[in-house]
């Protein structure tokens, strides 16, 4: 959010506020390299405020427009402030900080980006922290944002793309075990509790507590960022977040996140629809109620807010937010998905499902196509929408020759986790593990030059779910009739792969309902019934690509080769595939083409890949049975009003 007005320097230059150096005649004999322009200052220190120029609105401030628009400037800072003052605000302090632009450790009180106005005193409370002032940081800019993460926050390095790489700390992944959410009589009758649940429930009290720590903590703090972001490039739809945190890192990844507003948007932002309070450095207190272990990660939907403790995983704040889309959205008969999305150059939309690492960053971003977003989505009456304002690619092993809209877009401005760097050069080592395997780059949506912005698009014609599958059995590709995309959008089937380290040889199933149990509220059947229905009305087809294994399961056959996939997805979206011969496969019942273009057909049906026929057919039937186990939670549950398509679903898995 740089708000920089380019022709202020300019303009100041033009009028001559600063005199110029003049050179003494006397020295008329010394070289003097007359050449280039002298320089318009007579300190350093006046010299040094020349390089920064004045912050001024990159977008016209309109009219009378707006909530705050017959506001003066002052009145208008006031409530800004008031804003987040409340947010901030703790049993023991009843007033928060004060809002500063700009640097903490700033000594002209008389620069631009300064807020004025100041709060009043606070009054004298209970405790010494109410006497404390804390300085906000609001809504940063990048450069900010990395000089600030650079000075204070060990880890904090540029690499040799202009990516500010950092540290998440002792947590590289999110913990869904510590994601917990208030049950109140509302939620209770409202939210998905129980076996399968993403949702671990609290109680209000223990809620406060935990929000009391985490404010707290921020206070204690000489400074807290402040984001001020909108959610969802649907206009009708768009929620308003605020995300107070402590480390410039995470009010980075968050600018990059979410979609940012423009100086004027944020002008007229009032109070927000959803407060995150990331006091992530600090544990919670595990004698707390409720408390499992030092990370907490709660939701509480009654008072809009979000309170973190114990984890600096950045990838929280993006995912639980998503949490509370789930819950918004679908109230509003609104679809929210785990997905990636895509357009063609004909208006072509294509959804990519998928769980952690199976492809929908990597799939979605395809040169040929235009970009809508990575992850997270909304299917409404008009189309889709992205949720957020940026994505969250997977950097292990990444190549320029495999990814390079990804590759490219990792420079200034990104957030690069957790990577390991030549200390000198500070060239990346994408191939090292050394920190953690889930490296990871956070970058604004613009930085994948065919970008589709606003990111909507109109109905998706194709559903692609996507399972990386390390046991090896699973097709490259099948084609799949309703309730078998409801099957798998139910089962929301992955495989993971053991640490390697560890030396374990076996894959695990994974069986995250939607493709994105940790994220969902409600029941995975409501999220269901709704793509039913959409998908139906719409016409698209569903189809389940596998990014995983064959000739064997990890171990012994290898992944299938990005190339390939690539080649596969291009023949959906070109309507080919649709238009190819078909076989049934034995067990699983799913439809597979005997040719692709660009693709060796033998590959297309698994049982020509395994040289180890007998092996084949066990890990067959042996993940046929995983997939019948995890799904009789849901044999006793109707999907939509529809009674015909709750037995089609049942019968569309695995037959044995
Ligand atoms: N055949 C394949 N299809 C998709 N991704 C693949 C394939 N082979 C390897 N990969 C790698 O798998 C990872 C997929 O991760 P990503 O796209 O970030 O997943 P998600 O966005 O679903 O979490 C990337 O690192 C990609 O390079
Ligand atoms: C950031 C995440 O998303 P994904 O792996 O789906 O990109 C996550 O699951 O923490
Ligand atoms: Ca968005
Ligand atoms: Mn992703």
């Amino acid at each position: 959010m740089a708000a920089n007005g380019n022709g202020a320097a300019t303009a100041r230059k033009q009028k001559g506020l600063l005199p110029s150096i003049t050179t003494s005649d006397k020295h008329h004999d010394v070289c003097h390299d007359m050449s280039a322009p002298t320089v318009k200052a007579q300190t350093i220190d006046e010299l040094h405020s020349l390089q920064k120029k004045k912050s001024a609105p990159t977008t016209p401030i309109k009219g009378i427009q707006g909530a705050f628009a017959a506001l003066s400037e002052e009145e208008r800072s006031k409530q800004q402030l008031q804003s987040i003052s409340a947010s901030l605000a703790s049993l023991t302090r009843e007033t928060g900080p004060k809002v500063v632009r700009g640097y903490p450790a700033s000594k002209s009180q008389t620069s631009p980006r300064v807020h004025q106005q100041h709060v009043a005193e606070p009054a004298i409370s209970a405790s010494d922290s109410s006497l404390k002032f804390t300085h906000v940081l609001y809504n940063l800019s990048p450069a900010e944002l990395y000089e600030q993460a650079i000075h204070y926050e060990k880890g904090s390095f540029i690499t040799s793309t202009g990516a500010l790489a950092t540290l998440s700390g002792a947590k590289t992944g999110r913990a869904p075990r510590d994601k917990r959410v208030v049950k109140d009589d509302v939620t209770r009758e409202e939210l998905w509790w129980g076996k399968g649940s993403p949702n671990i429930e609290m109680d209000e009290h223990t809620f406060m507590v935990n929000r009391e720590r985490a404010v707290d903590y921020l206070n204690s703090l000489d400074k807290v960022f402040v984001n001020d972001q909108f959610l969802n490039w649907d206009p009708e739809n768009r929620i308003k977040v605020r995300i107070v945190s402590a480390r410039a890192y995470h009010s980075l990844f968050m600018h990059n996140m979410c979609i940012r507003p423009t100086p004027e948007e944020l002008e007229d932002f009032g109070t927000p629809d959803f407060t995150i309070y990331n006091a992530g450095q600090f544990p919670c207190n595990r004698y707390t109620h409720y408390m499992t272990s030092s990370t907490s990660i709660d939701l509480n939907l009654a008072r809009r807010e979000m309170v973190i403790l114990g984890t600096q995983y950045a990838g929280e704040m993006k995912k639980g937010l998503f949490s509370v889309m789930h819950y918004l959205m679908p109230k509003r008969q609104i679809l929210s998905l785990h997905s990636g999305c895509n357009m063609g150059k004909d208006g072509d939309v294509a959804l990519f499902f998928g769980l952690s690492g199976t492809g929908k960053t990597t799939l979605s971003t395809d040169p040929n196509r235009y970009l809508i977003g990575d992850d997270e989505h909304c299917w409404t009456e008009t189309g889709v929408s992205n949720i957020e304002g940026g994505c969250y690619a997977k950097c292990i092993d990444l190549s320029r020759e495999k990814e390079p809209d990804i590759w490219n877009a990792i420079k200034f401005g990104t957030v690069l986790e957790n990577v390991v760097f030549e200390e000198h050069t500070r060239v990346v080592d994408y191939a090292d593990k050394s920190v953690t395997e889930n490296t990871r780059a956070s970058y604004p949506i613009e930085y994948i030059p065919n970008a589709k912005i606003p990111c909507v698009g109109p109905h998706p014609k194709n559903v692609i779910l996507l399972a990386c599958d390390a046991f090896g059995v699973l097709p490259p590709v099948s084609k799949l009739n309703l309730a078998q995309t409801m099957y798998h959008f139910i089962s929301g089937y992955t495989a993971l792969v053991a640490g390697t380290e560890e030396g374990v040889k076996e894959p695990k199933a994974t069986f995250s309902a939607c493709f994105g149990a940790a994220f969902i509220m409600m029941h995975p059947t409501k999220y269901a019934a709704m793509l039913a229905e959409k998908m139906q009305k719409h016409g698209a087809t569903g189809w389940l690509v596998n990014t995983g294994w064959s000739g064997g399961s990890y171990g012994s056959g290898s992944r299938i080769k990005l190339a390939y996939t690539r080649k596969i997805i291009d023949a959906i979206h070109s309507g080919s595939l649709l238009k190819a011969e078909y076989k049934k496969t034995e067990v699983f019942g799913l439809e597979i083409p005997t040719e692709v273009e660009g693709v060796p057909s033998e590959i297309l049906d698994p049982v020509n890949t395994w040289s180890n026929k007998l092996g084949y057919e066990d890990t067959l039937m042996k993940l046929a049975g995983l997939f019948r186990n995890n799904f009789e939670i849901f044999t006793d549950h109707k999907i939509g009003k529809d009674n015909e398509l709750t037995e089609e679903i049942l019968a569309a898995g695995p037959n044995f």
